[in-house]
């Protein structure tokens, strides 16, 4: 007769960290909604819950040969030769194990009182932990046991280990996830023929090796996540990724936008009085977002552009082809500065051309509000250019046809969403059908977005990219220079001063205070012109009033201030071609992107340029390695490839950019080839098999297609 096999699970002694929370406390929150804090809220969820690694409790060795084993997992099984609570060194319970080629100590500083009656002597242990050799000879420190009969088989597959939030052992993971396993309809979502063709393993079996792996199975590969089982897994998870966004594209595509189809007067006297002929990369996107225009679904066109790359210009004539075809166009920037200087630079070229362009800002006056607002209201202004501003409820467009967002991912999904809302206004006519309709949407970018994630992230939008830089620009060299060459710097900065060079100061970013940036903005003031008395300096910063804020600027601009020290503000879009020298100080600090916008503020006319990355030593090495990439390139996707591999794509893209909850199994900077393969197969099934999208959308998203709302 086989040995009864009833196990009495050894309790997990108390830990200190267990021991914090009040049991009472804990059990106050029950086990179901502990899985629910999890994001575990159906059998599938369960199943698709995956172990973090692995316990091989498969095989037993003796104590005597675990004692050769050095400092690794063994178990080992034997009888309670003694157990008792002892005082020396310190308070424990020791308890003695046996077999038949030796013993050891079992030692537990936390135990409950009960253990010394479960240990009692002549108890049998199975027990696994690092054997070493210590102040009781063989033993093990809180090794996990259980109390066995004699005989009791060994389990056949490996033990997983899952993710486990505050108070829920693995044991109880372990049963809720085995018996959601047993209730489950396996079905594979794709059919084999497919899955011969992808070379992808079947989903169940895929699944359940991945919780009861074989004690044969190549391990390293499970936890590298590179086993078949993994991949398929992975290759799941972005397959219902691409789907959902290419439906939401599906969707987008169903509604109704105003055709915009006439390039006429301003588009051609625009082009006309522009002081440089279109880049070949400018006529190219052009081209893109033209063809979309005319159509009558909503365009929803990301584009991207390296720093300096002219994407203001494509902007405009984008902007153009709706005045010209009867439509009113908005664009919205995420800085002040940044608005202002759209407006300025776009109004002098619309101004000319009879078209009426209206500033919206949350710190304007009330009264030039009120006339700006009944401008928009009315028509008179065809092109709006502001802030968020633009996005209250008091902006009422007359007939917007396009919406341009700058810096799009510096805005929420929900702003951007409101402002593409205030279409039409009601109380100017509309017909009823128009509440339904949508303008036409373009997000700029100066982040290039690396292949990858723009496929996972951005899959329904259509991108175009500005791949050249206006002809003329002189390359900008960068150098590593340490802070305490800072008066060498100083002294360069009076030398360009002096050939009619203009520069820009870069003060430190601060992160845990605003208020000390601010403060070293005006002291990096304060010193640089105690400095160098003969130059005019500039100062700008986040806190300053807009028309002060305005007035340094334009005196910059205009090439009266020759030193502007400045904060971050400056890092989007400011444009002003004479500056040719800029000095970042504790460059350390800064993000690769960051430093990447802040430096193309410089070599942006046809002076050659030159970028100072001050630091402060000693540098840590990820510290060392951004500053090394941006001494070696000044390619803005190249920089963003690395900063992607330095960072990953949760961080790369902020926290906010959806998709990312998504994705828990795929790793996009390694996994990028079954991302291509996803997307072909997300294609072929939109076309050909809807009932296998619905499947796959049900098994891996649930509930959860909110997240991709884009
Ligand atoms: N085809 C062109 N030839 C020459 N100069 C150009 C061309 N297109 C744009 N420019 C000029 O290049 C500068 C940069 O253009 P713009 O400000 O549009 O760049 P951007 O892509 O918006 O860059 P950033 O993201 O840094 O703001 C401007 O001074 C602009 O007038």
């Amino acid at each position: 007769m086989p040995a009864n096999t009833k196990k009495a699970t050894g309790k997990m002694p108390p830990t200190k960290s267990a021991n914090k929370g009040k049991p009472a406390a804990r059990e106050s929150i029950k086990p179901e909604n502990k899985l629910a804090k999890l994001g575990l809220h159906n059998d599938m969820d369960l199943a698709l819950h995956l172990p973090l690694r692995y316990e091989d409790e498969t095989t037993l060795m003796t104590i005597a040969d675990a004692s050769l084993r050095g400092l690794q997992m063994v178990q080992v099984e034997g009888v309670v030769t003694a157990c008792d609570v002892q005082f020396r060194p310190r308070r424990q319970l020791v308890v003695t194990v046996g077999d038949d080629s030796g013993q050891l100590v079992m030692r537990f500083l936390n135990f409950y009182g009960s253990q010394t009656k479960q240990l009692a002597e002549g108890t049998r242990v199975r027990v696994r932990g690092e054997l070493r050799h210590g102040f009781f000879g063989a033993e093990m420190v809180h090794p996990q046991y259980k109390v066995v009969n004699e005989g009791a088989p060994l389990p056949d597959v490996l033990t997983p280990v899952y993710p486990a939030g505050e108070g829920l052992s693995q044991a109880y993971l372990r049963k809720s996830i085995a018996n959601a396993m047993s209730r489950l309809d396996w079905q594979d979502t794709l059919p084999p023929s497919m899955l011969d063709t992808l070379k992808l393993a079947a989903f169940e079996p895929s699944v359940r090796l991945l919780h009861n792996p074989p004690p044969d199975v190549d391990e390293h590969a499970l936890i590298e996540r590179s086993h078949p089982a993994w991949i398929r897994m992975k290759f799941d998870e972005l397959l219902a990724q691409q789907l959902s966004l290419k439906r939401a594209q599906a969707a987008r595509r169903a509604k109704t936008a105003r055709a915009l189809p006439v390039t006429g007067r301003v588009t051609a006297d625009l082009v006309k009085q522009l002081p440089f002929k279109l880049t070949g990369a400018q006529e190219r996107v052009l081209e893109e977002i033209r063809a979309d225009l005319r159509h009558s679904f909503p365009m929803q066109r990301l584009l991207q552009g390296d720093v300096g790359s002219g994407k203001t210009v494509v902007a405009a004539l984008a902007a153009a082809q709706a005045i010209d075809s009867g439509f009113q166009a908005v664009l919205m920037a995420p800085t002040e500065i940044l608005a202002e200087q759209h407006f300025r630079k776009i109004a002098a070229w619309m101004e000319p051309l009879d078209v009426g362009v209206a500033w919206l800002s949350g710190s304007q006056k009330k009264k030039e509000k009120t006339e700006a607002l009944a401008h928009i209201e009315s028509g008179a202004a065809r092109l709006v250019v502001g802030t968020h501003a633009l996005i209250q409820d008091t902006v009422q467009f007359d007939n917007l046809g396009l919406v341009i967002v700058d810096e799009q991912h510096r805005f929420g999904v929900g702003q951007r969403l409101a402002l593409r809302n205030k279409s039409f206004n009601p109380a100017g006519g509309a017909a009823p059908d128009e509440a339904q309709t949508v303008p036409h949407q373009l997000m700029m970018s100066a982040t290039p977005i690396p292949r990858t994630l723009a496929m996972t992230y951005y899959a329904d939008l259509e991108v175009s990219v500005i791949d050249e830089l206006p002809p003329g620009r002189s390359p900008i060299v960068t150098r590593v220079i340490d802070q305490n060459r800072r008066d060498e710097v100083i002294e360069r900065v009076h030398a360009a001063a002096l050939e009619g060079k203009q520069i820009y100061w870069v003060c430190p970013l601060i992160e845990e205070s605003e208020a000390l940036q601010l403060q070293t903005a005006t002291d990096t003031h304060a010193t640089l012109s105690a400095a160098l008395p003969g130059l005019n300096i500039g100062l700008v910063h986040g806190r300053m009033k807009p028309v002060e804020k305005q007035i340094v600027m334009e005196g910059f601009s205009r090439g009266a201030v020759h030193v502007l020290v400045a904060t971050t503000v400056i890092e989007v879009g400011v444009d002003v071609p004479n500056a040719s020298l800029m000095v970042i100080e504790h460059a350390e600090r800064f993000g690769l992107s960051q430093l990447h916008q802040l430096r193309g503020r410089v070599g942006r006319g046809s002076a050659a340029s030159v970028c100072l990355l001050m630091y402060q030593g000693p540098l840590g090495g990820t510290a060392k390695e951004r500053l090394a990439i941006m001494r070696e390139t000044t390619d803005g996707f190249e920089i963003a490839r690395r900063d992607l591999d330095i960072r990953g794509p949760g961080e790369f893209l902020g926290a906010r950019q959806s998709g990312e909850a998504m994705l828990r199994f795929a790793d996009l900077a390694t996994d990028q080839w079954l991302v291509e393969k996803a997307r072909d197969t997300a294609q072929a099934l939109l076309q050909h098999a809807p009932d296998i999208v619905e499947r796959h959308l049900a098994r891996w998203l649930g509930g959860r297609e909110d997240y991709l709302k884009v």
